[in-house]
This record gives structure tokens, C-alpha cells and sequence, in this order.
């Protein structure tokens, strides 16, 4: 199986635990909750998408024939520096294309491998770190894992029935829209108000980096 990847590039985690990071970011193309285009944003389930994941013609994008191919790319982005390689798999939504044989192709290369999803199909459990973001209107079948990132506010979604599901981190990441300020204080509310949570800031926006 071939993979479509809208863009590749060595950047640091900017959200959730892991923020701070050094690692290769792989965002796949397509998305199975909004086509990408602006015309079908307001139809879409997940309407606030703050990335472009259509077509294969981002930085270090494109067609890659096979896992081998894919993993040598993303092992080249990382270069020669030593110690802990990381790369986080995103889109786009990710599992669309994910396969055991680019998980196995990814580890053989050294990699610990993150996924960032919403979580509408099932992760492999091989995959070293799981990040599921909920979406309202989405079935989430993907319920348990290492952090679960909610975009806040999101009405339809109800954080404390979250709760329940098995992850090990809880955390609010505040809504980047023309109401940014207000998505951040309603966010630093909610953990104010449920200290099971934390907060998640997209730290690469406030860095002005990728
Ligand atoms: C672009 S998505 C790609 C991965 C996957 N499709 C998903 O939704 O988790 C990456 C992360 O950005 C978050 N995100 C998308 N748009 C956002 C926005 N406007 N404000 C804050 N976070 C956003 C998503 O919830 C997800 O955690
Ligand atoms: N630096 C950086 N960190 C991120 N964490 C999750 C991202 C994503 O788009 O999935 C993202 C991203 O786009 N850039
Ligand atoms: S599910 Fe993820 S990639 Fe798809 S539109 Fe929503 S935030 Fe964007
Ligand atoms: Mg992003």
C-alpha cells in the first residue's frame, strides 16, 4: 500500500505532555470528519480544523510506495542526531492510512512512534504513545490510551462522562478561533474547576514555529 503525506518536517511537540520534544512530525492527507475544503467546513462534523491536510504537496510531502520508503524519509528528516527519536503521526487523520508494517518499519529505524487522532478507529496497540481528541458528533471507538486531548469549548461534548474512559492524561486544549481569548479562559475554568484535567497551550503558535 502507498501512503499520501501532505507534509513532513522536524519541528518540537507542541501539545500535550510531551510538549517540548524534538520530533519528526508525519501528517497524512485526508481526513474522514471534514474534506479539507472551506466550502464544507460548516457541514462538517469537525469544523474547527486549524490544518490544511489536502493533497500531497506540503514541505517533504508526497507519495511514498511503501513503509521502507516512508520510514527512510522520516529517519532522513530526524538526521544524525543521537538519542531518543520520536515521531508523531498526524493528519489529517492518521489511521486512515497507518499500517503495522510502517509501525514496524518506524521502530526497526529507531523511532518511538506518537499518533495524534480523534479516535474514531482503533489504534494499534504497538503504537508507543496514543493522543485521542475527541470530536462532538464522531463516534469515538478509540477509548483508552496514554492522553486524551479535548478541544475546549466543544458544545456536545460533556468532559466529566471523558472521564470514565481509560486514559492517563486529561487534558484541555483551549480553541484557537477568532475567540481565542475566550476559549482560553473557558479552558483554564475547566481545570480550575475539575483538577482531573490540565491544560494542553499549542506552544508552536506562541514560539512561531511549525
Ligand atoms: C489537526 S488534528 C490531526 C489529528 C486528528 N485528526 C485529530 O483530530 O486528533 C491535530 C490536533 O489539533 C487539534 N486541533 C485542531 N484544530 C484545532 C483548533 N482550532 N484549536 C485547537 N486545537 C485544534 C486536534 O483536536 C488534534 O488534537
Ligand atoms: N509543533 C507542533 N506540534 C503539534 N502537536 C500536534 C500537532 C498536530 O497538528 O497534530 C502539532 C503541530 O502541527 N505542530
Ligand atoms: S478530525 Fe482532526 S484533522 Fe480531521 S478535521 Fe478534525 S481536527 Fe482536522
Ligand atoms: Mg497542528
Amino acid at each position: 500500500m502507498s501512503f499520501a503525506v501532505k507534509e513532513m518536517f522536524l519541528t518540537l511537540q507542541g501539545e500535550g505532555i510531551n510538549a517540548g520534544r524534538r520530533a519528526v512530525f508525519l501528517r497524512f492527507a485526508g481526513c474522514n470528519l471534514w474534506s479539507g475544503r472551506e466550502q464544507d467546513r460548516a457541514s462538517a462534523i469537525c469544523t474547527f480544523c486549524d490544518t490544511d491536510f489536502v493533497g500531497i504537496d506540503g514541505d517533504g510531502g508526497g507519495r511514498f510506495a511503501d513503509a521502507a520508503a516512508l520510514a527512510a524519509a522520516v529517519a532522513a528528516k530526524w538526521g544524525a542526531v543521537g538519542g531518543r527519536r520520536l515521531v508523531v503521526i498526524t493528519g489529517g487523520e492518521p489511521m486512515l492510512q497507518v499500517t503495522e508494517a510502517l509501525i514496524d518499519a518506524l521502530h526497526a529505524a529507531g523511532f518511538e512512534i506518537a499518533i495524534e487522532t480523534n479516535g474514531t478507529l482503533p489504534v494499534p496497540r504497538s503504537i508507543d504513545w496514543i493522543t485521542v481528541s475527541p470530536k462532538a458528533g464522531s463516534a469515538v471507538v478509540q477509548r483508552s490510551g496514554n492522553e486524551l486531548k479535548l478541544v475546549w469549548p466543544q458544545p456536545g461534548i460533556d468532559p466529566d462522562a471523558l472521564e470514565a474512559w481509560d486514559f492517563d492524561h486529561f487534558l484541555i486544549q483551549p480553541l484557537d478561533s477568532p475567540a481565542r481569548d475566550e476559549s482560553r479562559e473557558a479552558a483554564i475554568r475547566h481545570v480550575v474547576d475539575h483538577p482531573a484535567w490540565r491544560l494542553s497551550v499549542q506552544t508552536h503558535k506562541l514560539l512561531g514555529i511549525r
